[in-house]
């Protein structure tokens, strides 16, 4: 294999190269008809992920649809797409040990492919020929045969070893830093990892089991809407299968849910089944009183929440007021919850001017979404331990707004899809001190679910009940409570 050497090598970011690079890479070239259509497909995706900070799963559906790819290719380039971008921060190190240069020295169009032939190498059953050559192609059709030399030698070089043999060589010692190592196994940052550990706490042992399924590629969800369509018969007409812990959802085992009739029609949506459960339990938390019908959802968009608590409003005569800053993502409420009882407000959850006396107030509150990392496969990369802070102090104001809001008596529930402690527990924490909330048992609001700890909180986890890894807690604002500082 030859060696390619620093400075003069191809690869090399350097002045004045990818000037004439294209920048909208959803459009194959002419001269890519003969390449393999998945990888191009792939190679695309990353591209825009990494240019454009696009997410891959809004950009692939459209590419799929756009190429007209079948069901092999469909399937193939969405798997390498989505895994490169979940391996991604564990395939640069490699691939830089391999080339013999810092990954960041390496031109963004030919890391993509890098990245794309190594996850084939390292983390699937492709024959590692097809891996190397497929890359080689894709790589030499557009910048020549120099920088195809340059792939080749470093793929060759990664397929030298393991999945495991480079782990061994390149991830902390497991026994020094057992987390850092499992982290660099799974794919994932040490941060994420650590804050899983941290979240599971005296159960720090399922870590292993947590990264892993957050690895997994989720089942889609489907909840179908209270009033509209029973679960059962949206399983009969999905060819799905009816849910274990919500009683709106639906297992689909893949597909493209966009082309079902029963969600053409509204009757049903895509959602993960935390969710669902987590708008249900605002619906069925006990209040002191009765329910006046005045529901209010503080950070409502894109919508899956507001629907559902729109569709079971609607049946019990009550309405639902959702809030949501972004005039696009108010947009998408709107849509979402047409035909029902919800009123859209576009402000800020902190100082929305709404009416206090609210019975029950949801507050979705924006997070690092740590949660849900299967469904966002770049996304554990782009995060940083830095965006922390400042959602945790939105979090806060978030829901001190709502415990202002709310009626004496009357129940917040609060909830992220993220399990970081600081945005769960503490901001929990931080509530019962300063305004006199109570924790409900918010067990009690998912009945039937199970391995939920010691409460009061919930905290669901990919590995243990299959949904996103939502948080939630319940808190009723007793009469008389006060807020301290
Ligand atoms: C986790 S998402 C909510 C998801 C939604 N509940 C659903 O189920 O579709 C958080 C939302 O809060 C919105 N948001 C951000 N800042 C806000 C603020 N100051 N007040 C209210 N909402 C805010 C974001 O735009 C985002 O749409």
């Amino acid at each position: 294999m030859s060696e390619n050497k620093a400075g003069s090598s191809p690869g090399r970011r350097g002045k004045g190269r990818g000037t004439n690079r294209p920048k909208q890479p959803s459009r194959p070239n002419p001269s890519d008809a003969a390449l393999d259509p998945a990888r191009l497909a792939a190679r695309d995706v990353l591209r825009a992920v990494r240019e454009r900070e696009a997410y891959a799963n809004l950009v692939l559906p459209g590419l799929l649809r756009e190429r007209r790819l079948d069901a092999r290719d469909s399937a193939l380039a969405t798997e390498l797409a989505y895994g490169t971008s979940r391996a991604r921060g564990v395939l640069d190190p490699v691939i830089a040990h391999a080339a013999g240069r810092d990954a960041s020295e390496i031109d963004g169009p030919l890391m993509d492919v890098l990245r794309l032939g190594a996850y084939q190498l390292l983390r699937t059953r492709v024959a590692p020929h097809a891996a190397v050559a497929t890359s080689v192609d894709l790589v030499r059709s557009e910048f020549g045969p120099g920088q195809a030399g340059f792939v080749n030698a470093v793929l060759r070089r990664v397929s030298e070893r393991s999945a495991d043999e480079w782990t061994a060589l390149l991830a902390p010692s497991a026994e020094k830093d057992p987390v850092g190592h499992l982290a660099f196994a799974h794919a994932h940052p040490a941060w994420i990892a650590q804050a899983f550990s941290n979240s599971l706490g005296a159960d720090a042992a399922e870590l292993e089991d947590a990264l892993t399924a957050d690895d997994a590629r989720p089942a889609v969800h489907l909840v179908a809407r209270p009033g509209e369509i029973s679960a059962e018969e949206l399983a009969l007409v999905t060819g799905g299968e009816v849910g274990r812990w919500s009683p709106y959802a639906v297992y689909l085992d893949g597909g493209d849910p966009g082309r079902l009739d029963a969600v053409r029609d509204g009757l049903a949506a895509v959602q993960d089944e935390g969710s669902q459960l987590v708008a249900r339990a605002l619906t069925v938390a006990p209040l002191d009183g009765p329910d006046g019908g005045r529901w209010l959802d503080l950070c409502a968009g894109p919508g899956g929440k507001a629907a559902l608590l729109g569709a079971l409003a609607a049946i019990e005569g009550h309405r639902v007021d959702a809030v949501e800053p972004s005039e696009h993502r108010a947009e998408l409420v709107r849509k979402t919850a047409r035909d029902l009882p919800v009123d859209v407000h576009v402000v800020d959850g902190r100082e929305s001017g709404l009416t206090p006396g609210y019975d029950r107030i949801l507050v979705d509150a924006p997070c690092t979404g740590l949660g849900a990392l299967r469904r966002r496969p770049e996304a554990r990369w782009r995060r940083q331990p830095s965006d922390v802070a400042a959602l945790v102090k939105l979090q806060r104001e978030l829901l001190a707004a709502a415990v202002a809001l709310v009626r004496p008596g009357g129940v917040v529930l609060y909830s992220t899809c993220s399990p970081h402690l600081s945005e769960t527990m503490g901001v929990v924490a931080d509530a019962v001190r300063r305004h006199g909330v109570q924790q409900l048992d918010t067990r009690e609001l998912v009945a039937g679910v199970p391995d939920l700890g010691s409460g009061p909180h919930v905290q669901l986890w990919p590995h243990r009940q299959g949904t996103d890894a939502m948080f939630m807690a319940a808190l009723r604002v007793p009469a008389g409570a006060g807020t301290t500082d």
